[in-house]
């Protein structure tokens, strides 16, 4: 079996994947951190893999960019590959003071500017929010770690650029510490289905003081967030 996106077969992807936007990081942490590894997809160049990290059978695979991305290969997981939980490691923006370049965020929730959840025909307005039972797990790591986390509501946006220089503000009005492209989608898919998600970001820019990190850095030095999904996975 196969899927038009992904072309492993069914058995050859864990219970657990972790969900890089970037496949290229996927790669990074496929070589760098399981062993036993063989690469389950290449279909358009979404590389995905699965190995052991610590005895413990993982899978990691690129999502992409954006919730349409993640939304396909999310649910494919899901509902072809018999996959029980996504953990996203993604790179963020910060929205507020206190977020700096490198912390990690552990998302609660996922505000966005996404239609995503209209398909879903509800009454009113869905709150995407992440598996407690993950974040518990994430959050007792990044503490024994000594990583700088911070926990909160995230913004997912359909747009990167955005022309309106306000727009983010706006959300950090409203608490959001971060905004990245995938999360609400991730979130709704894994709720419709029964499924766990949650999101780790690191921060790679900031929208308050304009830092940056290098597409390397965020390629290949994310490593606290990538070794915290791997130890809850
Ligand atoms: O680094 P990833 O996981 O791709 O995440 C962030 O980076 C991309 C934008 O540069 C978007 O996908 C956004 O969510
Ligand atoms: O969506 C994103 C991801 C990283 N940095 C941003 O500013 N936005």
């Amino acid at each position: 079996m196969s899927t038009p996106h992904n072309q492993a077969q069914v058995g050859e992807i864990a219970q657990t994947v972790l969900m890089p936007g970037d496949p290229l990081r996927a790669k990074f942490l496929a070589e760098t951190y399981l062993e036993d590894v063989h690469q389950f997809n290449a279909v358009r160049n979404m590389l995905g893999y699965t190995g052991t990290y610590k005895g413990k059978k993982v899978s990691i695979m690129g999502s992409g960019m954006g919730q349409p991305s993640i939304g396909i290969y999310s649910h494919e997981l899901f509902s072809q590959y018999g996959v029980e939980a996504i953990i996203r490691i993604g790179s963020c923006g910060a929205l507020i003071e206190n977020v700096h370049l490198r912390d990690v965020i552990i998302a609660q929730g996922a505000c966005t500017d996404s239609n995503f959840a209209h398909q879903f025909e509800l009454p009113g307005t869905y709150s995407a929010i992440s598996s407690y039972d993950l974040l518990e797990k994430a959050v007792a790591h990044a503490k024994e770690k000594n990583v700088n986390y911070h926990v909160g509501n995230i913004i997912a946006s359909d747009i990167f650029y955005h022309f309106n220089q306000g727009t983010t503000q706006k959300w950090a009005s409203m608490g959001c510490l971060g905004v990245e492209m995938e999360s609400y989608a991730l979130f709704a898919t894994a709720a419709r289905l029964g499924k766990k998600a949650l999101t780790l970001l690191t921060v790679s820019d900031s929208l308050v003081t304009d830092e940056q990190t290098t597409p390397e850095e965020r390629e290949k030095t994310f490593t606290a967030m990538m070794e915290i999904a791997l130890e809850i996975a």
